[in-house]
């Protein structure tokens, strides 16, 4: 699955049902395995767009987080493989897919990778943190979450949040591959409960937590003192060109 929206593949709303349907798609054609890459040459996903949530209509801000929700569920709980090439930046929310796959290939190069939340002054949901810890190790998480932290390549294999180095994404895609031929011999169902008991926890706490959750990601966008620091935040965004 190639994620293919200029510049930056930021997750707006329509991305997010695009991706939801191709999720729908590969579960029900029975593929082995999916691998998560991205179009552009520097950036694997910016996250959220920034603009989904900046001045919001109130029932399509809801539907683009329920979106999110489900992407993540059908991602993160698939029964198929799933691997990530990240030929890029991936902050945030493209941090946040690249964790909820299997396996990941990150190309070297100037990259950096996390969740960069507190450093916007935000909080990242529990199920992002799920995810991170689910990843690298607990302490290591909260380090990174609490300062924001964002890692280079070298940085992110050392605390196991990419699995390997690539020099390019040919050579990301084929060591992703290479992650998936691993299982030839692995009894898929055996896989996949395995895999799926090993996330349960995170998967459970955000379903019987999923209203909770998008009433608090609510109550944020409508803050008036967010609204002023996104608004600050894209203007920062902007003036960097
Ligand atoms: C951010 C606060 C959100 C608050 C929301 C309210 C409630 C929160 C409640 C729950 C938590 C939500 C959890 C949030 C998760 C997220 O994912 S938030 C998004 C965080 N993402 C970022 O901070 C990344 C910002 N972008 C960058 O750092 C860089 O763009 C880059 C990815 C490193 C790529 O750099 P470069 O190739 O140099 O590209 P430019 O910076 O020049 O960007 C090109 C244009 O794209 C626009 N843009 C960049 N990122 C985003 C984005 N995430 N959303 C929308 N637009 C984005 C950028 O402004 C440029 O636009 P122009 O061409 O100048 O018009």
């Amino acid at each position: 699955m190639t994620l293919q929206r200029p510049p930056v593949n930021s997750l707006n709303l329509d991305l997010l049902k695009e991706m939801s349907k191709s999720l729908d798609e590969i579960a029900k054609n029975k593929s082995k395995a999916m691998i998560l890459t991205s179009a552009s040459p520097k950036v694997f996903s910016a996250g959220l767009d920034i603009m989904e949530m900046y001045k919001p209509d109130l029932k399509r801000v809801e539907e683009f987080w329920t979106t999110l929700q489900e992407v993540w569920f059908k991602l993160f709980g698939s029964n198929f493989i799933t691997a990530a090439a990240i030929n890029g930046h991936a902050p945030a929310g493209g941090c946040l897919l690249a964790m909820s796959c299997e396996y990941r290939v990150m190309t070297g190069g100037n990259f950096s990778i996390g969740l960069n939340e507190t450093a916007l002054g935000i909080v990242a949901p529990n199920w992002f943190m799920d995810t991170m810890t689910n990843t690298i190790p607990v302490r290591e998480a909260e380090y990174a979450l609490t300062t924001a932290r964002m890692f280079n390549v070298e940085e992110a294999l050392k605390v196991g949040l990419i699995d390997e180095v690539a020099t390019d994404k040919d050579d990301a895609i084929a060591k992703c591959k290479g992650f998936i031929g691993k299982f030839d011999r692995i009894p898929a169902l055996a896989r996949s409960i395995t895999k799926l008991k090993m996330r349960q926890a995170a998967i459970k706490r955000l379903q019987d937590g999923r209203r909770e959750d998008l009433n608090e990601f609510l109550q944020f966008v409508q803050n008036p003192k967010i609204q002023k620091s996104l608004e600050m935040y894209i203007q920062s965004l902007k003036k960097k060109a």
